[in-house]
């Protein structure tokens, strides 16, 4: 299977047991992965471990414990090496307020090792590249926080990496902003051929972008699978039904019925989704076969209720992070 922007099987980076301690937290916690080209999404809450393994990567922090590669380089002994063939936008503010864009990533390029003409050349190219014209001319203390957040993937892009690690780039923009980063984003590899590991507590984000998301919590591998598997349709219907005079609980009567009829079923109601809509009437229903729409049709019918919607659901990645993070409130409590 053939695909143009990416080679098969070849692994980009991969984590062995990486740990990082700090005195009174486990930031990273026997971390294995493998993350393969494209652009990969690793997703976790506030604290979850995702700087500290950007930091790990670069060869910039070393590990407690496990290994780790990055383009086949060994993040304890060939960071340099690391550092020349990745870019590397960082979370936070970075950017000294008195120099023109354009000044600042020249200065990234040579600092990249790139002769003089060929910095600038690259830097016109990259800033056009990431939507920055006129303005690349202003001092960048003037910036908005967009155009901040573009400067900061320029800069990270001006060498011409194989590789860009980008630690939250969508961090403080608006929903325009966020949509316009993410397009960029994607378009790094689709018209350059660079792999991207781009960091988010927002796992929407990640989910139109990526080919491929990791998820961690607690410095722990929680998942890592392909997009379309974390989204794919499972096999879950959503029905919702009204109430009746001989049924005051409609969804309750039918979730007996239901499990009589030999399905699973759950109230939708303990779902962020459903939860927010209001609605204690909405029945979430395992499919086992085509036969399962028939069973729910039949028993509204039955019992002579109205079936205000039946649909099939989609698995969202939020969901396999809120049960982690349920789980790990529980264990707290
Ligand atoms: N230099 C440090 N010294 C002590 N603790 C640290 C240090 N750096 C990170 N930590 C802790 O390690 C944990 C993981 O932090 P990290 O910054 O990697 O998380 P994150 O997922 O990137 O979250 P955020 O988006 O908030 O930065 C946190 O509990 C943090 O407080």
């Amino acid at each position: 299977m053939a695909r143009t922007t990416t080679v098969e099987g070849v692994t980009v980076i991969a984590t062995e047991s990486l740990s990082k301690r700090f005195p009174r937290v486990t930031a990273l916690d026997r971390l294995s992965v493998d993350i393969t080209p494209g652009v990969t999404g690793l997703v976790g809450a506030n604290g979850a471990g995702k700087s500290t393994l950007i930091k790990i990567l670069l060869g910039l922090s070393p590990a407690t414990e496990g290994r780790a590669t990055v383009l086949g380089l060994d993040v304890a002994t060939e960071g340099a090496a690391i550092r020349e063939r990745v870019g590397y936008m960082p979370e936070h503010d970075c950017l000294p307020p008195d120099v023109s864009a354009t000044e600042f990533v020249v200065h990234m390029a040579r600092m990249s090792g790139l002769p003089v003409t060929a910095a600038r050349e690259r830097t016109a190219d990259t800033l056009r590249h990431v939507g920055l014209y006129e303005e690349r001319y202003r001092p960048m203390g003037g910036y908005s926080t967009g155009m901040k957040q573009r400067v900061k993937l320029a800069q990270a892009l001006v060498h011409d990496p194989r590789l860009v690690l980008l630690d939250e780039p969508t961090n403080g923009l608006d929903p325009v902003g966020r949509d316009e980063m993410l397009g960029l984003i994607r378009r790094i590899h689709t018209d350059f051929g660079i792999s991207v590991l781009v960091t988010s507590h927002l796992l929407g984000e990640l989910e139109r972008t990526c080919d491929h998301v990791v998820v961690i919590d607690g410095g722990k591998l929680l998942r890592s699978s392909s997009t379309s598997d974390f989204t794919q349709a499972t096999a879950s219907l959503a029905v919702e039904v009204t109430d009746s005079d001989d049924h005051p609980d409609g969804a309750a009567a039918l979730a007996t019925a239901l499990t009589a009829a030999g399905l699973t079923v759950q109230p939708a109601g303990r779902t962020a989704e459903f939860a927010a809509a209001g609605s204690g009437h909405v029945l979430l229903v395992d499919v086992t076969g085509d036969d399962t729409y028939d069973t729910v049709r039949d028993a509204v019918a039955g019992l002579g209720l109205g079936l205000v919607r039946m649909e099939q659901r989609r698995h969202r990645i939020a969901e396999v992070f809120q049960s982690a993070h349920e789980r790990g409130s529980a264990h707290a409590a």
